[in-house]
């Protein structure tokens, strides 16, 4: 593959670029706030000035950016990723959004002939650090192939899901189900603590069974010390259980246990806890 754009350089960007970089790719970033880009620049990155900056210089670029306007935003602003997109060129983006917005991105690249891949992820800081995370594709199949290898480096398993919209709607089930596991598992830990028991033994207990997951094991010890280090931000469960419940409006598919959830992160947000990790959803149950 040729040299790869990469656009947002937060949590996830920053440790995909560097495992980019790391694996030998010449990759160009550029970050709404530029001086991030100053840490990119020492693992061997170069800077573009403007997300068009990034798109003419490279063949492909990947987005992996905050939210639906966000994305947006870095597509048809001025200086945007549209100004420069043209035959020939590939747009990955790689943001959790809806099915709407990434619609209307993939209209805007593919009437410019541009191709255009929507590829969220499963997976947070720790994976995408490792080159583990799991992605969820659909769209342009020839850019998919294309890619390839820079999806071999940034994830463990990558699934092609067909049109457009697919891949942002797998991604939203997955952060509803997540999003509604983590509220259970605090109420949990609070009704053990509350209870007498000690919750660093239900750890241990449901680290045995049926309903051990990597994110209680993870989490769990953290959330005991009202510890919440943003690895997948709150304000972005938050944005995703919307966008979820938005899905199942459309559809018609009651989601109570989801909606409750929602409720708790916006609470959470109210409180302050947008930027800790999404289990400081916790603090809600003893506020
Ligand atoms: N963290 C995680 O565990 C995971 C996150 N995701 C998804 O990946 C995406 C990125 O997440 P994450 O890295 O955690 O988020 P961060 O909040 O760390 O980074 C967000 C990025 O979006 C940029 N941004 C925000 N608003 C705008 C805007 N209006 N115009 C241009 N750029 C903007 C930020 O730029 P600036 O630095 O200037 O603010 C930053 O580069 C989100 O969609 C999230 O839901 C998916 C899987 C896991
Ligand atoms: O979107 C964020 C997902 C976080 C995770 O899969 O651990």
């Amino acid at each position: 593959m040729e040299g790869i754009g990469f656009l947002g350089i937060g949590i996830m960007g920053k440790a995909m670029a560097v495992n980019l970089l790391r694996h030998g790719f010449k990759v160009t970033v550029w970050n709404r706030t530029l001086s991030r880009c100053d840490e990119l620049v020492q693992h061997g990155a170069s800077v573009g000035e403007t997300p068009a900056a990034v798109i003419k210089k490279c063949k492909y670029t990947i987005a992996m950016l905050s939210d639906p306007a966000a994305a947006l935003s870095v597509v048809f602003d001025k200086h945007g990723t549209l100004e420069q997109i043209c035959g020939g060129k590939g747009y990955i983006d790689m943001s959790t959004v809806d099915a709407d917005t990434s619609s209307q991105i993939s209209q805007a690249i593919t009437s410019k002939g541009g191709s255009f891949l929507e590829a969220p992820v499963s997976g947070s800081k720790k994976p995408a650090e490792d080159g583990q995370l799991v992605i969820l594709a659909a769209g342009d199949k020839d850019l998919y192939d294309q890619v390839v290898p820079a999806f071999d480096v940034l994830g463990k398993k990558s699934f092609f899901l067909g049109q457009i919209g697919n891949g942002a709607k797998m991604k939203l089930v997955v952060n509803m189900i997540m999003g509604s596991m983590m509220n259970a598992f605090s109420e949990g830990i609070v009704l053990a603590d509350k209870s007498g028991l000690d919750p660093h033994t239900l750890l241990d207990v449901l680290d045995l069974g049926a309903i051990a997951n990597p994110m209680f094991k993870m989490k769990g010890p953290a959330m005991i010390k009202n510890s919440y280090p943003p690895a997948f931000p709150l304000k972005h469960q938050q944005k995703d259980m919307r966008l979820a419940l938005a899905l199942g409006d459309e559809n018609a598919v009651p989601m109570p246990v989801a909606a409750a959830a929602n409720e708790a992160f916006k609470k959470a947000r109210s409180l302050g806890l947008g930027d800790h990790d999404f289990s400081a959803v916790f603090e809600t149950l003893s506020k």
